[in-house]
Formats: structure tokens, sequence, C-alpha cells
């Protein structure tokens, strides 16, 4: 099977999915990355994938905000919904049997949503908070900061189904990581880090699964008597 990534940043989760299917970090991933896309040009990951000689390429939306004033939401909106039209043709062009979000930062719209469902290749992102906890941005942060409140014992993060709303799908993988009030905002998110290494290779392979055992009940289907 082929999986290709989606990163925005450093790609250390990524680097995880390499060193998984190229048997150096188990469990062994059975499938290989087909390609890596990112939405930053800068992003350190897309070294990573070209160390590892996995095709990689940059989708930045900030080429399709050029010369579009900021206060101009509705055509800025409308570069939005290209983006993700493009983002969609791009990655479909690669045929993935799955999608993998690795700290990729930027919303998947409907537009990039409804086109990649058609064809039935699953989407699986990974988030740095527990479900329904602290979706969006810096989760982290915000989870430590409520702990350190007292207002919750637990952090976490998932592997989720993506839909359309943010970081609500379907979780595939939990882990919970106890609060701790002494600890340091940094140290709790150098724990995280280090789960999500482990998920992000767990919720893969469970996905692969998925796929795999579709697609063998599809085979043992008994055709519909005309
Ligand atoms: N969405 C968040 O962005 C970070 C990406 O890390 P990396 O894989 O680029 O190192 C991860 O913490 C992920 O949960």
């Amino acid at each position: 099977p082929r999986v290709l990534v989606l990163i925005s940043g450093s790609g250390s989760n990524l680097q995880a999915l390499i060193d998984s299917v190229a048997g150096k970090r188990s469990p062994q991933i059975p499938a290989e990355i087909c390609a890596v896309i990112s939405s930053s040009p800068t992003a350190y990951g897309l070294t990573r994938a070209k160390t590892a000689g996995i095709a990689a390429e940059v989708h930045d939306l900030q080429k399709y905000y050029k010369d579009i004033p900021k206060e101009d939401k509705d055509a800025r909106k409308q570069a939005r919904k290209k983006f993700n039209v493009d983002l969609a043709e791009l990655v479909l062009k690669q045929k993935p049997d799955l999608i993998v979000c690795a700290g990729w930062m930027l919303i998947l719209s409907p537009s990039f949503l409804n086109p990649v469902s058609k064809v039935n290749v699953p989407i699986i992102n990974l988030h740095p908070a527990l479900p329904g906890q602290f979706a969006g941005i810096h989760a982290i942060e915000r989870a430590w900061e409520a702990g350190q409140r007292g207002e919750i014992t637990k952090g976490g993060l998932m592997i989720h189904r993506v839909i359309k709303e943010v970081d609500e799908g379907e979780p595939l993988v939990v882990k919970e990581l106890e609060l701790k009030k002494e600890e340091t905002v940094e140290e709790y998110e150098t724990r995280v880090h280090e789960n999500e290494h482990i998920a992000i290779i767990e919720g893969t392979i469970l996905a692969l699964k998925e796929i795999e055992q579709k697609s063998s009940d599809k085979e043992t289907e008994l055709p519909k008597l005309e």
C-alpha cells in the first residue's frame, strides 16, 4: 500500500514513519511512503523526506494569497478553496491508499475532503490533545495551562479520522498523559512528542489494516443475484 504524508513543520512524526517503514523502528509499517507534501517551503520535514529518497513537494497557501489584500475576505476565501481543490488533485495524482496528516497545520476543507472521500482514500490526523479536548492550535500549551489551574489531570494526544469538523473525527489511537503540576510546559511537550511518534505509527498500521479488511470483505462479498 501507498501512504502519502502531509506536513507543515520539522517532521519528527514523519521521521518516525520513515524509520518504521525502513524497519529501523518497530512496529514496522507494512507500506511505502509514496510522497510527502508540505504546506511550508521551509519545513525541515522536506529535508527528512529527501534524505530518505521520498518524493517531496510544497503546496503553499501563501502563493494563493499573493496579491490579495488582507481585508479582501471573499477573495481570500476563494483562494483557500482553490488551494484545497488543487491539493486534492496533487494528492490523488499520487494514488495513495492512505493519507496521514503528521503535523499538517492547515484545515482541510470540503473542497479537499469530498474528492478524496469520493475515491475512498481514508485520512488520519495527529492531534496533541485528547478527544473533545482543545481542538485547534496551541493544544499542548492549553492542556498544560488547564493542568496548572487544576481544571484537568490528564492531557495526551490522539490519531483520529479526518472529517470537516476540525479535530473531531473518530479516534483510532488515544494516549493519555498525566499532567504534573511540577512539570514545565517544555517537559510536558517533550513527553507529548515522544508519545506522538509511537501513536502515529500505531495509527497508520491500524488504518492500513482497516483498508486491507475492507478490500478482503469486498472480495468475499457474494455477487448480487440479478
Ligand atoms: N500538530 C502538531 O504539530 C506537531 C508537528 O510536529 P513535527 O512532526 O513536525 O515534528 C505535533 O506536535 C503535532 O501534534
